[in-house]
């Protein structure tokens, strides 16, 4: 039933244009009461879809009218140009409304890569353009984009219009070949085709050179614009307690990857594929003989266009029926891709635990079936790719054939010559790879919408993070400077980030130039305490008030150890090259790392070489090499033995005796190694509060 509809719509859409060319004002009521009849079984997507196809096919007319017209005028192109009439009231009228809605359909679309696209054309920063053979020059980052792009659309256009001329020498040549004209055949082939042959090559490795250096380019602006913001105010973090973006590194390093190398890869594509469309249907639209229809003396304008065009509209609605289910599954394909990676990647970082519990049985078992996961799609993939494939083969074989059963019976006639057939037939087949351009892209449309989604969502948690950071908008946190000593606590309710409570501080002043010692019992919110403290625990509200222009740094119970040399880890965050070996030596030499003085430019995994106390006394000796105003110690050596950690904090009293030190620890001996205690007291609510204790109080 849908089937005879839609046959009925195709036949009443015929049957207009015909009436209409032919001003029979009886076919043209019989299409239009046959398009009402279609248009009341249709649904309203359907008649959506209905203009849009319309009106990309009088968008196509009227663009070749113009373009034709122009062409003409110049003169450009040898003979074969003619002025088309503009298209009548009807179609025209349907074809603008439908124009209308195909092009508000896409303008969402079109937005988001925008958005996502325009800030590298825009950036401002200066750079260092090296086009050989010119010579390096200074220009900036988005006027040098701009500038290979507008370089890589006139290229693609010249190599449109090269392709155009070759099909006229393909027309000319045959000519000759046909009047057996020796001069004309040898003309065709050494001053024509071997001209124009090696321009178009010239033309394709220029374009490699344009193509790769703009889209490198553009990737490192927006790999380093992400990750720039990412790590911004420690909004990398936010981000992961928060969950709102999951993958941030294969956001980074992937999504922006694809969306640079697809947008170039559909954008110009597509206009080359626009292009050739107008140039080619005006070829078939111009060729008289072509318009009509063949054992007939019926005259329709464009006959052969329009067969070209409704053939292929016809033939990637098919396709898009058997190819769409395909989005989805490669949708599906790289999510689990991505899942037998990281379950991967974890084995890796856990590997001495899986050892020691001897896991290996589990994690094989475990990895299997991820791997299983891929294979189950990739099966429906297969095969989901045989039926399209199937289709769009024979659709290509068929191409080959039907300009000529459309044509011979113009050549048979002697109406028209070989020439002009095997140039129809070109055109033709240019037609319709040109209408098919969405076909065969279905696969990378499916992961460039994907791509698009990522990056959309991840500057938008950016953006989030963004504005919780301390001194953000929505940062209900207050972290003010103040002038003074003192760190104080004026109120602090924190929050889980499901909004349960966890903490509630009022009135807590940890004391410049002492140690205080932060007690409480486990998951009572000591270390979110001093996450809110440092600014970058985002949930909750409240005041706090830090000494002005003081450096603080907090060392967590694991420490981070970067990829690098010995001498990089120690210093970190500052540069390898900010402390003298002299200096960093004898901080090794002060937390007991003397023997691993002289590996100091030794590049290795020191995450996983050194022990859990090592590393601990490695981030001390990095406070050392720091010298903060005040030092933040979060279980910083747990992992020491008593004496061990009583010499250690003897020695960072010692040695930094500016510094006011706050520190979390379980142990009693920590007591008499600090000036004040603070303790964290349960709440009737479940909340805990720190509360400055005497030393001798408190359990
Ligand atoms: N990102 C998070 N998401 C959900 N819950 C969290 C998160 N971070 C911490 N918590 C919870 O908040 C509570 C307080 O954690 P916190 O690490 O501050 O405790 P702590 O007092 O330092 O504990 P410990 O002495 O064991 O180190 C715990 O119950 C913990 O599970």
């Amino acid at each position: 039933m849908r089937l005879l509809s839609f046959a009925v719509a195709a036949l009443a859409v015929i049957a207009l244009v015909v009436g209409q060319q032919s001003s029979s004002a009886g076919i043209l009521g019989l299409g239009a009461v046959g398009l009402l009849l279609a248009f009341a079984t249709f649904r309203a997507t359907e008649i959506s879809t209905f203009l849009k196809i319309f009106s990309v096919v009088f968008a196509v007319e009227y663009v070749a009218t113009g373009a034709g017209a122009v062409l003409a005028q110049v003169g450009f192109w040898p003979e074969g140009w003619q002025a088309i009439a503009p298209p009548a009231s009807l179609p025209t009228t349907i074809g603008v409304f439908g124009i209308l809605v195909y092009a508000i359909s896409f303008i969402p679309a079109i937005q988001r890569i925008a958005r996502l696209a325009s800030p590298y054309f825009e950036a401002p920063e200066s750079t260092t353009a090296n086009l050989w053979p010119v010579k390096p020059f200074r220009i900036g980052t988005g006027r040098l984009g701009i500038a290979l792009l507008v370089f890589l659309v006139v290229l693609n256009q010249l190599q449109v219009g090269i392709s155009l001329r070759l099909s006229f020498f393909n027309r000319d040549f045959y000519n000759a070949i046909q009047e057996k004209d020796a001069n004309g055949f040898w003309y065709q082939l050494i001053y024509v085709f071997s001209v124009w042959a090696a321009i178009a090559v010239i033309s394709n490795l220029i374009e490699i050179v344009a193509n790769y250096t703009l889209l490198i380019r553009w990737r490192r602006w927006m790999a380093e614009k992400f990750s720039g913001a990412w790590l911004n105010n420690a909004n990398h973090y936010r981000i992961s307690l928060a969950g709102t973006a999951d993958n941030p590194d294969q956001r980074i390093a992937e999504d922006t990857r694809a969306f640079v190398n697809q947008t170039y890869n559909f954008a110009l594509p597509l206009l080359t594929q626009v292009s050739t469309l107008v140039s080619f249907s005006i070829i078939l639209w111009s060729i008289p003989v072509a318009s009509v229809v063949p054992g007939t003396e019926i005259s329709i304008p464009g006959f052969i266009f329009w067969m070209a065009l409704i053939y292929s509209v016809a033939a990637t609605w098919i396709a898009h029926l058997i190819g769409r289910p395909m989005i989805g599954l490669e949708f599906e394909q790289e999510k689990r891709e991505a899942n037998f990676r990281y379950s991967l990647a974890r084995l890796r970082e856990y590997s001495e635990q899986i050892a020691l519990m001897r896991g290996e049985g589990s994690e094989q078992r475990h990895l299997s079936e991820r791997f299983g996961d891929i294979v189950t799609n990739f099966y429906r993939l297969v095969w989901a790719r045989v039926r399209l494939t199937t289709f769009t083969l024979s659709f290509a074989q068929a191409n080959v054939v039907v300009p000529y059963i459309l044509l011979a019976p113009h050549y048979f006639s002697g109406k028209i010559t070989l020439g002009i057939m095997t140039q129809v037939a070109s055109a033709f087949d240019r037609v319709q790879t040109a209408m098919s351009f969405f076909i065969d892209r279905y696969q990378s449309i499916a992961s460039y919408v994907a791509s698009i989604n990522r990056l959309t969502t991840f500057e938008a948690a950016i953006a989030q993070a963004q504005a919780q950071g301390a001194g953000g908008k929505d940062s209900a946190i207050d972290i003010a400077q103040k002038p003074g000593k003192d760190t104080t606590v004026e109120t602090l309710a924190l929050t889980l980030p499901n909004g349960k409570p966890i903490v509630n501080a009022s009135d807590l002043t940890l004391p410049a130039g002492l140690s205080t010692l932060v007690v409480g019992p486990s998951g009572s919110g000591k270390s979110t305490l001093f996450r809110a403290l440092a600014g970058i625990w985002p949930f909750g509200k409240g005041k706090v008030a830090t000494p002005e222009g003081q450096h603080m740094l907090l060392l967590p119970q694991r420490p981070y150890l970067p990829q690098g040399s010995l001498r990089a880890v120690l210093s970190y965050p500052a540069e390898p090259d900010a402390f003298s070996d002299a200096e960093i030596q004898a901080a090794m030499e002060k937390v007991k790392l003397g023997h691993l003085t002289d590996r100091l430019d030794e590049v290795d995994l020191w995450g996983q070489r050194l022990s859990g106390g090592e590393q601990q006394r490695l981030a001390v000796a990095r406070a050392l090499l720091a010298k903060p105003d005040w030092l933040f110690l979060d279980e910083a050596t747990a992992s020491l033995d008593e004496t061990l950690e009583n010499e250690i904090y003897a020695m960072i009293r010692r040695e930094l005796p500016q510094t006011s030190i706050v520190s979390i620890g379980h142990r009693s001996t920590l007591r008499a190694l600090h000036d004040g205690l603070v303790a964290m007291e349960k709440n009737a609510d479940g909340t805990f509060s720190p509360k400055a204790k005497a030393m001798a109080e408190a359990g």
